[in-house]
């Protein structure tokens, strides 16, 4: 997908909404467990209860990979029907690859033409010839984890390298990268505070946020330090939205929560235009 359209999806919708497809058999209500294709069924009742809240959605491929052939074939499901029913949704692969660009390539190939993702998230940690094969890809976008939500983050992403902290070194040099264009990064909410700095060094790229919700992060403060004139922002939740309810109501309580969302979202946008 180009940006634009990604764009003007976001304006048109006045949410910048990703929704975490994290299923998790464990979770999902009881009564879909008799379906020949629970975890389908599943994300199939979610994405058609928010799609209009939301701009994007992220399969986290731990959840499918998880269950073998069957957590496989349930995501191909998955992303054939967004594809057909809903082609204006920019899709994400949470993957979190990068290796040696002669397999970095086949993780492109897998995500960007098999399953026909619109983006994956990738770990930085191997350097540009791991990054570079994902950058190739036209309309395709590569989302660096620059500022991780979680706790490790502080193990090594803050940590100084020389002048400046690990996660700097990472935006200033991926900024290198042949066909930088083609990247987004991956920054918490959990650390909304160190967005005016991002910002300085990454003043356009889309961010894609997670850690809103169930992880505690601020959508206003992400939306204060983070929002660009093209409004630049992903932000995702997954359990928050799709284990709302875990009874009959699952999919109209997911509705309410990511419409809950997209209206203070409404309201952020609507202060900065
Ligand atoms: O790349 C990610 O999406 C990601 C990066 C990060 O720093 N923190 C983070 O939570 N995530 C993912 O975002 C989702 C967050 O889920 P919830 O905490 O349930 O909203 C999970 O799929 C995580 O794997």
């Amino acid at each position: 997908m180009k940006i634009d359209h990604l764009i003007s999806q976001i304006k048109q919708k006045n949410s910048f909404l990703c929704i975490g497809l994290d299923t998790d058999l464990d979770k999902i209500p009881k009564h879909l467990l008799k379906e020949e294709d629970p975890i389908f069924s599943f994300n199939k009742a979610i994405i058609d209860a928010t799609h209009q809240f939301c701009v994007a959605y992220k399969p986290n491929i731990a959840f499918y990979e998880a269950y073998g052939l069957n957590g496989w074939k349930s995501l191909e499901r998955t992303m054939k029907y967004l594809n057909a029913e809903y082609p204006e949704v920019f899709t994400i692969a949470d993957a979190k690859r990068g290796d040696i660009g002669n397999t970095s390539t086949r993780y492109a190939k897998a995500f960007f033409e098999t399953l026909n993702f619109d983006s994956i998230t990738i770990a930085p940690y191997m350097g540009r010839d791991s990054v570079e094969p994902f950058l190739e890809f036209e309309n395709k976008h590569t989302i660096l984890l620059a500022l991780t939500s979680n706790q490790g983050a502080f193990d090594f992403q803050t940590k100084n390298v020389g002048e400046h902290e690990l996660y700097k070194e990472v935006l200033e040099v991926s900024k290198t990268y042949k066909n930088s264009e083609n990247l987004m990064y991956v920054v918490g909410a959990t650390k909304a505070s160190y967005l005016k700095q991002i910002r300085h060094i990454i003043p356009e790229n889309f961010l894609l946020v997670p850690g809103v919700g169930a992880q505690g992060g601020s959508l206003q403060d992400v939306c204060a330090y983070g929002m660009t004139k093209d409004v630049g922002l992903l932000v995702n939740s997954s359990r928050g939205i799709i284990y709302a309810s875990q009874g009959e109501d699952f999919a109209m309580a997911a509705n309410n929560k990511a419409r809950g969302l997209q209206q203070v979202m409404e309201i952020e946008l609507r202060k900065r235009n």
